[in-house]
């Protein structure tokens, strides 16, 4: 045990503790002339915690694309603390649904490329074979050091892209769905480490679920979207319970019930919208 407390500390040590500020300014996207996005405009405070929610194919993982710097917008521009994406592309961190690990490597090598890419040359072999598994110890893969994604389950799978992601030491997280192949009482253990990165080194974390109870647990607002395409953003609700949140206490509370309702009630007005309107939703039963 004291052993696994030395390398969560030396993990902790090694986190960045710098804040960052998004801006998003009348962006729109399209795909082929399809209309993804339209009117987005969007602040991310420094240190905030934001999670878009939205039906299916309403343009969720296209926004974090271009706040990303990995696809560009039709119209508008991006900031991070004031200068444009589109010149120079900040340091981030990502967590697609996909896992984006190398195959080739084990769960433990992918970590030390990342940490290869954060300190250069810097950290001996020892050293960053300690921290890699300091990180795989943080989202409890211990056992997995030297596995290959082929030989992981998807949840550990995403659990070492977390970590990877984790390791990267970027003040800015961008997570599209990142927990939802994960059985729930990991699912809580990780949104648990998720807020704590967030709450205790102000990242600025960008993050998609389809889950009310997980954006309320984690966000400090809710970016709502409306059922695309084009998708825009229809309300954004500042969660109004203080950092750091007793999860318990919190989910048990008529404020979280009605909240959460509340969300859920914008979500299906826009859906049967645009359904009265004749448009045709993808995957609409998924999309809540
Ligand atoms: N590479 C692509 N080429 C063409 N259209 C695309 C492409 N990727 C996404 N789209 C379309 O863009 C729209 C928005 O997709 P996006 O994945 O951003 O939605 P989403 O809200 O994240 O959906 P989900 O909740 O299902 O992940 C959808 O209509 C989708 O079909």
């Amino acid at each position: 045990m004291a052993k696994v407390l030395d390398r969560v500390y030396t993990v902790k040590e090694e986190m960045v503790n710098v804040r960052n500020k998004i801006e998003a300014k009348s962006i729109a996207f399209d795909y082929d002339g399809v209309e993804i996005l339209k009117n987005i405009d969007l602040t991310i405070k420094e240190g905030e915690f934001a999670v878009f929610m939205g039906p299916s194919g309403s343009g969720k993982s296209t926004l974090l694309r271009l706040l990303t710097g990995l696809a560009q917008p039709k119209k508008g521009e991006i900031l991070v603390n004031g200068h444009s994406i589109a010149k120079s592309l900040p340091d981030s961190a990502v967590v697609f649904q996909d896992y984006s690990l190398f195959p080739w490597l084990t769960a433990e090598e992918n970590i030390i490329l990342a940490l290869k890419q954060k300190f250069k040359k810097s950290k001996t072999k020892q050293e960053l074979e300690h921290l890699a598994q300091s990180y795989l110890l943080l989202v409890q893969l211990g056992h997995a050091f030297k596995k290959y994604p082929g030989e992981m389950s998807g949840g550990m799978r995403q659990r070492a892209a977390i970590a990877r992601a984790l390791s990267l030491g970027s003040d800015l997280m961008f997570m599209d769905e990142p927990f939802g192949a994960l059985d729930p009482v990991t699912r809580i253990q990780l949104q648990d480490l998720i807020l704590q990165v967030n709450y205790e080194q102000q990242r600025t974390i960008a993050f998609v679920t389809h889950d009310a109870e997980e954006a309320i647990i984690l966000a400090d607002r809710i970016v709502i979207f409306s059922p695309g395409p084009p998708g825009s953003l229809v309300e954004t609700i500042n969660v109004p319970f203080p950092k750091p949140r007793n999860r318990k206490k919190l989910i048990e509370s008529l404020e979280f019930i009605e909240l959460r309702n509340y969300i859920l009630d914008i979500m299906n007005k826009g859906i049967f919208e645009k359904l009265e309107q004749g448009h045709e939703i993808r995957s609409a039963g998924e999309g809540i």
